[in-house]
């Protein structure tokens, strides 16, 4: 099985270009990185950048995703720049959920507000290098908001693909103002990516959602900036790791960065981190494969959920997430809509502003603790994906109401006093 977490690393095959290759998770069917525009193998399965010579700590220097140019397959890329996000304290929080430690990863403090800089940062160059025009991309929102900001930054079109009333206003807002040209497709995410799929198979778009392996290249930078930011504060790794999962790429991209950490001999398999998903009860294949012991997902055709950005049925990375559960001994639950609102308040309240996706992190973890499925003594991180500026509407439902007050301090001070 080539997704095992100490599976041993590779030589490079004649089609590797400088050490690196794409090959099919499936069958290791092994294919040249540039020569050609693939997304998946000949077998239809997903496929992986592979590398002789995985990272080490010790290769890493700089600043933010480019930091990691070691694990990634360019030097430096289109960038505005991305990566170096805080892992915030939250102490309020970590004694109310009752785990040893508990740190927030904010990555909405990226340059267009969500982790999915990362991923743009190195996809967008890989397209320069592939020669395209024309970028694409479906989206719940937050992938069309990156998407625009790095074409816009490369000199590239970009079109984006939303279902139709079920993206938030921030992230329409972003895509329109960078300039992509924007479609709402009168149906659900799942079913802007299978039109996304087909246009790039056809050779009209380069895709850029988390099926195009080298987004998540970039997205592993996530895993790899949690353990140098925890062991630099408290001298060891995270126990446990969660996250919101939507499409799993996030999942996928942190069980590689571990993978090929372990393969170089810079991490012991016993210290890696516990890969936890957490999705909303509406929108929940992953947790129902993880339950179910299954290798992939069944699609779910209905998907609601407040927390709009992982509003997805048919998670595309789930072959590569599901074993990185398995492998890390983590776990996957569903929470409600309230148990994400609930969260997102109490993120506000340590002064940390995310959108309803990202709380689902902190939820989760909850949940699992009530259930004694994570323990008092744990060390976690939370993974917070979006910034609550992406959707001023579920803030100003989930915070304080406005009052209106009369234009004098007399006014105001009686206001106060009731
Ligand atoms: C804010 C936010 N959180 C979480 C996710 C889920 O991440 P992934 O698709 O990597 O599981 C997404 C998009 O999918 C997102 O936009
Ligand atoms: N939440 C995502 C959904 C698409 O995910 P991707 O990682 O496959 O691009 C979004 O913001 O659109």
């Amino acid at each position: 099985m080539s997704l095992e977490l100490t599976a041993p690393a590779q030589e490079a095959p004649d089609v590797a270009d400088d050490g690196v290759w794409l090959e099919c998770i499936e069958t290791g069917e092994q294919y040249a990185p540039f020569d050609e525009i693939r997304y998946t193998s000949d077998a239809g399965a997903l496929l992986e950048v592979r590398y002789a010579d995985p990272p080490t700590f010790d290769d890493f220097e700089g600043r933010g995703v480019w930091r990691y140019r070691a694990a990634l397959p360019f030097e430096e890329g289109v960038s505005l720049p991305e990566g170096d996000t805080p892992l915030h304290e939250a102490p309020r929080l970590e004694d109310d959920v009752g785990v040893e430690t508990l740190r927030i990863k904010h990555e909405g403090m990226n340059p267009t507000g969500s982790f999915k800089d990362r991923g743009m940062t190195v996809g967008v160059r890989v397209a320069k290098e592939l020669g395209v025009n024309r970028l694409a991309c479906a989206s719940t929102g937050n992938t069309s908001a990156a998407l625009a900001a790095y074409g816009a930054r490369g000199g590239m079109e970009t079109l984006v693909l939303l279902p139709s009333g079920k993206v938030a206003a921030g992230k329409i807002a972003q895509a329109a103002l960078h300039d992509a040209r924007i479609l709402e497709v009168d149906g659900n995410f799942d079913s802007c990516l299978d039109i996304v799929q087909d246009l790039a198979e056809r050779g009209e778009v380069y895709l850029l959602n988390s099926l195009n392996p080298f987004r998540l290249e970039g997205q592993k930078t996530i895993g790899l900036e949690i353990l140098e930011q925890f062991r630099g504060d408290y001298g060891d790794f995270p126990d446990r790791i969660v996250l919101p999962v939507g499409n799993a790429g996030n999942t996928a991209a942190l069980y590689k960065a571990f993978r090929e950490l372990v393969q170089s001999g810079s991490l012991d398999p016993s210290e890696v981190p516990k890969l936890t998903g957490v999705q909303a009860e509406g929108a929940a294949p992953m947790v129902e494969a993880v339950e179910n012991g299954w290798d992939d997902t069944e699609r779910w055709d209905e998907v609601e959920t407040r927390a709009t950005a992982i509003r997805i049925g048919n998670p595309v990375n789930a072959p590569k997430a599901l074993p990185g559960i398995r492998e890390t001994d983590g776990t996957a639950v569903a929470v409600s809509d309230e148990e994400i609102t609930t969260a997102q308040r109490d993120l506000a309240r340590e002064g940390i502003g995310v959108e309803p996706a990202s709380a689902a992190s902190v939820a989760g973890l909850r949940k699992l603790r009530n259930a004694g499925t994570v323990g008092g003594d744990e060390e976690v991180v939370c993974l917070t994906t979006g910034h609550l500026l992406k959707d001023p509407d579920a803030a100003f439902e989930a915070g304080a109401e406005p009052e209106p007050v009369a234009n004098s301090t007399d006014a105001v001070l009686d206001l106060l006093a009731e």
